[in-house]
């Protein structure tokens, strides 16, 4: 388009269409409508410490901003998407009051009330996750892999002294939580035995129960499961999603685990012949929908259970990329959201740098812009790195010291 006003104007009248006809089609009642809210326009919210009994003051950027999960970001636009049902899909930009006021005006219908309940969502503050605050700042997950045979640093933690030192030392380094691993699940990788992912397992679990960290437990066998909350872990991160084990939602719910659902497709050995998607962001989010409601049903508290889009797990590189591009719509399951982005190959393929190790700038780069779209809690390979670029983040969106 030649000038910026007509197309502008253009924008603007076919976004009042296009929210009309979203009107429509609500008013309508067509029960397949699936609706979905990606919020963005993010700017930090300010907080003054609370002194004495006074509790600290929130100020939001200015008018029309909205909190994001009661977190560290305010927001103040939303891209409302539709598809599915009997008319075509569609999608508009509005600024979130104003989908909040179409909201109000469709509540007698099914429709409006599930685009309302989308949009409480993406507000709702986050409860304690495993005993975590996630609305200050984001947290860091060190990832501790006591295998043989992890992509990036299979062989460093293996031998149970190697264990306990590298336990230690995500801990030493700032991590929030420790995600221990058994089993790798790179693309390609074969089934494990859960007995010998409980004996890998036990050396990094005891040290980090000693030291009383928050442990997350990297697998998806209820057996495992089941063995780690007894000796001391708080949270089950299963990268099937709860699909692998039909008894590990069962085991999440009787052991009061949190619980991290990943998405994913098949198996590590299956996964990259799974990567064909209508969309891959609104598939992803109605798949790990489908996770929640396995969960909510095997009877886990629901303020108990992260999600995570599953960067590199039956995708490709664009695809993980408009996951990570539109990674904010996640915040619409109203949960907290995990982002795994450390060292993986799509930042690889970008960059040309083949070696994992040799990854840190790209996995910071990608840490920090998930972070910048919410992301509550980032797992990572190199924990000081990542701690001293969240905390360089947190101090400009302050900005003071
Ligand atoms: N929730 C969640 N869990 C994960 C994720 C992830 O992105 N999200 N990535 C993994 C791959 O990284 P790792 O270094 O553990 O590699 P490995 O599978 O080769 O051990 C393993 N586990
Ligand atoms: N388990 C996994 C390990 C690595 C990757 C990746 O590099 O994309 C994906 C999955």
């Amino acid at each position: 388009m030649a000038h910026d006003l007509p197309a502008n104007a253009a924008a603007a009248s076919s976004d009042a269409a296009a929210a009309a006809s979203l009107e429509t089609r609500i008013r309508e009642g067509d029960a397949g409508l699936r609706l979905y809210a990606r919020p963005f326009g993010f700017a930090p919210v300010a907080v003054t410490p609370g002194a004495g009994l006074l509790k600290p003051a929130t100020r939001l950027p200015g008018p029309g901003f909205r909190r994001l999960a009661g977190g560290w970001l305010a927001f103040d636009m939303v891209e409302l998407l539709w598809r599915g049902g009997e008319g075509r899909p569609g999608r508009v930009v509005l600024p979130v009051e104003a989908a909040l006021r179409l909201a109000d005006r469709v509540m007698e219908y099914p429709g409006g009330r599930r685009l309302a309940r989308r949009l409480r969502a993406l507000e709702a503050p986050r409860q304690r996750f495993a005993g975590l605050d996630l609305q200050r700042r984001a947290r860091v997950m060190a990832i501790v892999n006591v295998t043989p045979d992890s992509f990036s640093d299979g062989g460093d933690a293996f031998a149970p002294a190697d264990a306990a030192a590298a336990v230690r030392r995500a801990l030493a380094d700032g991590a929030d939580l420790l995600d221990l691993g058994a089993e790798s699940t790179r693309p390609g990788a074969a089934d494990i035995d859960p007995a010998e992912e409980i004996r890998r397992l036990d050396p990094a679990l005891d040290e980090a129960s000693a030291a009383g960290a928050v442990v997350s437990v990297d697998t998806r066998k209820g057996a495992v499961m089941h063995h780690a909350a007894g000796r001391g872990a708080a949270i089950a991160n299963d990268v099937s999603g709860f699909t692998y084990d039909p008894a590990a939602a069962g085991v999440v719910a009787q052991t009061g685990l949190s619980a991290v659902a990943m998405h994913m497709r098949g198996t590590p050995e299956t996964m990259q012949q799974l990567t064909g998607y209508d969309d891959v962001v609104l598939d992803v989010f109605d798949e790990l929908e489908d996770r929640l409601v396995l969960l909510d049903e095997a009877g886990v508290s629901p303020g108990q259970v992260a999600v995570d889009p599953g960067i590199g797990f039956s995708k490709t590189v664009d695809q993980n990329l408009a996951l990570l591009h539109n990674l904010s719509i996640f915040h619409g399951l109203g949960r907290p959201l995990l982002i795994g982005v450390s060292r993986k190959s799509f930042i690889g393929r970008i960059t040309g740098e083949e070696a994992p190790r040799a990854r840190v700038p790209g996995s910071l780069a990608a840490a920090l812009l998930a972070v910048g779209q919410g992301a509550q809690i980032v797992r990572v390979h190199d924990v000081a790195e990542t701690v001293q670029a969240l905390v360089v983040g947190q101090a400009i969106g302050r900005g003071r010291a």
